[in-house]
């Protein structure tokens, strides 16, 4: 297949500058390398997804953006900043925050605990109200232990715990794993809505294409470590990009 095209470069609009900004990256584990020169941008208040099949590198990727895994070569701005070599709490500083595969609440700890360990980046002490309007049910069940919530109610918790932190760009990995097909749909909608609202930036791993097509303005595809296509929205051709997830 002929991926990496002018054509899809040509169809992708200039971003201005770019909120992150990622270049050449290459990330290895011991002598095997996973990513081969990654370049992504990210723009103010955009929702880019990032496809791929299992195996491909979306979590090496995400694991490398917020500095849980080293960096071989190339390098990261964040609003204009090098992040590239900041431990992982210095970014999230800065404004990076990340909802991981699996999602990874405490299990043993209450909603409301579990987001209070977001506040301490910001020094603050309560839960804004505004994210518990975001996840209404979180106030309901704010004295509950985090591992007795359903599978989209603990992707709920983890988006809000990192939100928590006040970020600039969001990164999730796979959010929709497990979750039932009626709760992605609501989880899309609630992300664009939190978007639309604050002018966050987002970028998503998936391998869910409704979910992908209903959320993004721009779709990148991971292949053994490469970005081979990108398109926008708008010009997206569902056809190759189901060609791409199919193993
Ligand atoms: N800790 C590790 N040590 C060695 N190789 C690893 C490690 N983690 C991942 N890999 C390898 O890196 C490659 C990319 O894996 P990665 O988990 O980033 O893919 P992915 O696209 O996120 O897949 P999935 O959708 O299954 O999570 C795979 O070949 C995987 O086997």
């Amino acid at each position: 297949m002929d991926t990496k095209s002018d054509n899809d470069v040509m169809n992708i609009p200039a971003l201005g500058t770019p909120l992150l900004d990622v270049r050449g990256l290459h990330v290895a584990y011991g002598a095997s390398e996973v990513l081969h020169g990654v370049d992504l941008q990210i723009g103010h208040g955009e929702i880019v997804v990032l496809m791929g099949r299992n195996g491909m590198g979306k979590t090496t990727l995400m694991k490398s953006l917020i500095g849980n895994l080293p960096i071989r070569e190339g390098s990261i701005f964040l609003d204009g900043k090098q992040i590239t070599y900041l431990p992982a709490y210095k970014r999230v500083e800065v404004g990076l925050a990340y909802v991981p595969q699996g999602r990874m609440i405490f299990p043993t700890m209450t909603v409301k605990e579990n987001i209070e360990t977001g506040l301490f980046v910001r020094r603050e002490k309560s839960v804004p109200e505004n994210l518990y309007d975001i996840f209404p049910v979180l106030r309901e069940m704010g004295s509950r232990r985090g591992g007795n919530l359903s599978g989209g109610q603990q992707q709920q918790l983890a988006i809000a715990r990192a939100l928590a932190t006040r970020p600039k760009v969001l990164l999730l990995d796979e959010p929709t794993e497990g979750i039932q097909p009626s709760i992605i749909l609501e989880m899309a909608h609630t992300l664009k809505k939190i978007r639309d609202n604050s002018g966050l930036s987002i970028m998503v791993s998936e391998q869910v294409l409704s979910f992908a097509l209903d959320i993004a303005d721009r779709i990148l595809v991971i292949e053994g470590g490469n970005i081979v296509h990108q398109t926008t929205k708008a010009n997206v051709d569902v056809d190759l990009l189901t060609r791409f997830l199919s193993v």
